[in-house]
């Protein structure tokens, strides 16, 4: 999926002239940024992360996706008169009718502890008995925002099931819990190169490659 505000992508040409670091990654979680880091190496962009720039982290107050993902961008062209890629992310629970969605950072507290979120994610699903759906996948909306206010985004989804215990400590997040459909090791197992052929941010990336570089 994939939109924007006109039918033109005006940033289109933009981006091509970027120079090494001149594209903003308007996120604070350095598992997040490792990703887009390693996404976009094969396009020789070199970004500076929202943390390197000192970056407030703004409080997501939208109700989609989507909405997060613009807000973060919007924010981090405007504050630093660069582009601006965010990602606004999560996992959604099929037996939870679909959280912890966009609340999935949040559900980590604010320490963002995620043994405590995945442990939540756990007890909610087993609350809900024996036969509850083990279903799960993660989404993830990119938005690239331009100083001048415009922003494209996209979105991309992986489908998969949740183990527990978590298992395997790479990646971050609930990547411990999750089993990609197809495969038999989870996110947290697996090559950071094998996530990147198949996550939601993967497969979002690729729709911002086809549209924008
Ligand atoms: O590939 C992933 N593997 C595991 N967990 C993931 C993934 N992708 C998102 N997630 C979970 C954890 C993250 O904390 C939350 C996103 O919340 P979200 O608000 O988009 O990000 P965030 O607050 O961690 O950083 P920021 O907003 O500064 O980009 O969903
Ligand atoms: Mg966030």
């Amino acid at each position: 999926m994939s939109g924007s505000g006109d039918e033109e992508a005006p940033g289109r040409q933009a981006i091509r002239k970027l120079a090494p670091g001149r594209l903003v990654i308007a996120s604070h979680n350095p598992g997040k940024v490792r990703e887009i880091e390693a996404l976009l190496g094969p396009y020789g962009i070199q970004p500076v992360s929202a943390a390197a720039l000192d970056l407030p982290e703004p409080e997501e107050t939208g109700t989609t996706f989507v909405a997060n993902a613009e807000l973060k961008a919007l924010q981090a062209a405007d504050l630093s008169g660069l582009p601006a890629l965010a990602d606004d992310s999560g996992l959604c629970v099929d037996a939870l009718n679909g959280d912890p969605g966009i609340y999935s950072a949040r559900w980590a507290g604010p320490g963002k502890d995620f043994a405590v979120a995945m442990r939540r994610v756990e007890d909610a699903i087993a609350a809900k008995g024996p036969d509850a759906s083990r279903d799960a996948h993660f989404v993830c909306a990119l938005a690239l925002a331009w100083p001048d206010g415009h922003v494209e985004w996209f979105e991309g989804r992986v489908d998969g099931t949740l183990v527990w215990p978590p298992r395997g400590d790479r990646g971050f997040g609930y990547d411990p819990l999750f089993v990609p459909l197809g495969h038999d090791i989870s996110f947290g197992e697996m090559d950071p190169e094998a996530k990147h052929a198949m996550s939601h941010r993967a497969r979002a990336f690729a729709q911002l490659v086809a549209a924008v570089l």
